[in-house]
């Protein structure tokens, strides 16, 4: 059986097939094209540690696949000596027709790029492309999630400015540097706290394992768009409750966020899927009203993204 490894993966990926991967997992959610129950947490006692187990079916001729993420989130391996992602993941890819394994793909990396697009494209529907500015990026926790969520969003939006906050300063600031050496810019702004982070900026990305809020409504300006990326217990600890009193709410699926996010009363203002969106069954939000995208992470968009690997990987053996 195929076994793709990690750095096979990070070859052949790119930040555009992972985008398009995800827009069209998020159509399909929306249009019932596709089968995925809320996954399984495995807490483990007396730890902050959990192994989720996400299986998916996803309809779709380019994309579709039937597979299963096996994904663990060790929040303290980034604290070892020689520190490791906190979110690791494998994917196993299934023949449609027997059911037998076609693949293992290694999927921290695939993870780490489909949670980004996720984001990404839930701002192109719901704010992008709508005439809205894309000046200021406030990125809140610089881990993995608010690194790539930096370098994907600056170049897919082309925000002039990005600003970095971290409750560890240090690491702010030195991704701040590395990235500015990286793109030879200064587009990439260390901020001291982040309320200064917040203030003005146009796109918000919290990815944080935060149990408290660390956003404010009254920092958020008019017909900003927020994308809530973080997961401690509870998906939605990073945002304020009057954040979400005071916006429209977007998914990526109903179903699975009902489960995970089942202590926030979602009634009033949660107002469908991404998916939805892009199908256009569902209106975009007034231009003034702040919007949130709370993706809690998709069994069919590491389908999706596994069956890209899966093909180009093929597509690169058989021209060797
Ligand atoms: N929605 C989805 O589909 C997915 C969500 N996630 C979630 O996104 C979040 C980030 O993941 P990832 O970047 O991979 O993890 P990392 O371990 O790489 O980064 C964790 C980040 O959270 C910060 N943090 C931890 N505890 C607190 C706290 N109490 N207050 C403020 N900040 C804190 C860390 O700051 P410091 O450097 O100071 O420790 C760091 O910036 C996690 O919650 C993860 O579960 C991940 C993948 C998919
Ligand atoms: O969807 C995922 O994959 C994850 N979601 C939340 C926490 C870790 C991984």
């Amino acid at each position: 059986m195929l076994y793709i490894d990690e750095s096979t993966v990070k070859d052949i990926l790119k930040w555009e097939k992972t985008f398009t991967a995800v827009e069209t997992a998020m159509q399909r959610v929306s249009e019932g094209r596709i089968v995925q129950k809320p996954r399984t947490m495995t807490f483990i006692p007396n730890t902050a540690n959990v192994m989720g187990t996400m299986p998916g079916y996803l309809d779709d001729k380019e994309f579709g696949a039937l597979g299963c993420k096996l994904v663990t989130s060790f929040p303290n391996n980034a604290k070892l000596e020689n520190p490791l992602p906190s979110v690791n993941a494998n994917i196993m890819i299934l023949d449609e027709k027997t059911g037998i394994m076609k693949a293992v793909i290694a999927g921290t990396e695939i993870t780490t790029q489909r949670t980004s697009a996720a984001s990404a494209v839930a701002t192109k529907y719901l704010y992008v492309n709508h005439s809205k500015q894309c000046g200021v990026l406030a990125i809140l926790g610089t881990g993995v999630q608010g690194r790539i969520h930096a370098e994907m969003f600056r170049h897919l939006f082309g925000f002039p400015e990005v600003r970095l906050w971290n409750r560890s300063k240090e690491k702010a600031k030195r991704l701040a540097e590395e990235l500015n050496k990286k793109y030879n810019t200064n587009a990439f702004r260390y901020c001291e706290d982040n309320e200064t982070c917040i203030k003005g900026a146009d796109v918000i990305v919290t990815a944080t394992n935060s149990p408290d809020p660390i956003v404010q409504r009254s920092w958020i300006k008019p017909g900003a768009h927020i994308n809530a990326v973080g997961a401690n217990r509870h998906h939605f600890n990073e945002l304020d409750r009057e954040v979400y009193r005071n916006a429209d709410l977007f998914v990526d699926s109903i179903e699975t966020s009902q489960a995970e996010m089942a202590g926030l009363n979602l009634d009033d203002n949660l107002k469908g899927e991404v998916g939805a969106v892009i199908n256009g069954t569902l209106p975009v939000s007034p231009r003034e009203r702040i919007t949130i995208f709370n993706g809690i992470g998709m069994a069919v968009e590491d389908c999706a993204v596994a069956r890209a690997v899966y093909d180009l990987y093929n597509q690169v053996k058989y021209k060797m």
